[in-house]
């Protein structure tokens, strides 16, 4: 079974089992049929079906490289290649703070084209957790609808409660990486439910998420698509202006992973530098300095 049916399929299965089958942290591994499946749900997956975002946000990409000779560091999820050496530090540093998560899940929020997909499949491997996407999810439930159909056909109130419904439906499980939409933090119940587990704000200047944004294209993402423009400047500007609404609701977070300061930190040039692994690393280390000032472990 192609991974990301088996996917859907569990979390379908979670849909419609009742909240007191849930009740302690391996309960997600025992509904999910145990550990094998789980690391397979980690894994990439492929959609069978063409018009998920993935598959949509691939060819589009595929395309505007192509294209614009960007250069592969920007490529979708699925190409970064992690040095065998880096790989093992991640995996080495999830093992020493996994016993302290104690099965708690962890949601990623930031920007669009933060690199929550990215970086959150990563991390959900290391961990040995599964993987969610709340906007695939939300895909799922409105019968494989992309997200910018359903902004388009029920506008963005549809979307959102169904998000909300997604978070409530995610609280209730254990040991998971969920990526959320970048929009989710602005509702207040969507934090009692993040807040079930451990947040991660993922940090990135507005000028480097354009930057990406407009290396794959602007289609998966209704929010950016009605500007005039060329495509890096309306870019620019719309997620300027989200990123003034928004600033403070991600600060919600229980841990920030700052690009700026992972820069300065590891005394790279540039932004670019920081390869997706590197960046769930600065995660894992800014959860244990969360656990630490909070459980005292
Ligand atoms: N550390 C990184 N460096 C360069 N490009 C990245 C990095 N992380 C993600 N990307 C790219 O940015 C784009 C958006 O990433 P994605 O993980 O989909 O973000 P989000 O889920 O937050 O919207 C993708 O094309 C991805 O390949
Ligand atoms: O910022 C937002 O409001 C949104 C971000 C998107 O998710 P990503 O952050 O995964 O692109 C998606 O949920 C929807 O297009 C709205």
């Amino acid at each position: 079974m192609e991974a990301k049916a088996v996917q859907a399929f569990q979390f379908s299965a979670m849909m419609h089992s009742t909240k007191s089958e849930i009740t302690g942290p391996n309960d997600s591994l025992r509904m999910f049929g145990g550990f094998k499946k789980q690391l397979f749900v980690s894994s990439t997956f492929h959609s069978p079906r063409p018009s998920t975002r993935l598959q949509r946000r691939t060819r589009s990409l595929v395309v505007a490289c192509l294209h614009n000779n960007i250069p592969a560091r920007t490529l979708e999820s699925e190409t970064f290649h992690a040095p065998v050496d880096e790989k093992l530090i991640l995996k080495s540093k999830s093992q020493e703070i996994e016993p302290y998560l104690n099965g708690r899940c962890i949601y990623l929020v930031g920007m669009m084209g933060s690199g929550k997909t990215t970086v959150g499949k990563i991390l959900s491997q290391a961990l040995s957790y599964a993987f969610f996407d709340s906007d695939a999810l939300v895909e799922e439930e409105v019968d494989g609808t992309s997200v910018a159909d359903i902004f388009k056909h029920y506008g963005e109130t549809f979307f959102r409660t169904k998000e909300t419904e997604i978070l409530r439906k995610l609280s209730m499980m254990h040991r998971n990486v969920i990526s959320t939409g970048g929009g989710a933090v602005v509702r207040p119940i969507n934090w009692k439910y993040m807040h079930q587990g451990i947040s991660v704000w993922l940090d990135v200047p507005v000028e480097a998420l354009a930057q990406r944004i407009t290396a794959v294209g602007t289609d998966s993402r209704p929010l950016l698509n009605n500007e005039p423009g060329d495509a890096y400047t309306k870019t620019f500007m719309r997620l300027s202006a989200l990123f003034e609404e928004r600033s403070e609701a991600y600060a919600n977070a229980d841990a920030r992973v700052s690009l700026e300061n992972m820069v300065a930190k590891l005394g790279q040039r540039d932004m670019s530098d920081l390869s997706p692994t590197a960046i769930a690393m600065e995660a894992l280390e800014q959860i244990k300095g969360f656990l630490m000032s909070k459980d005292g472990c």
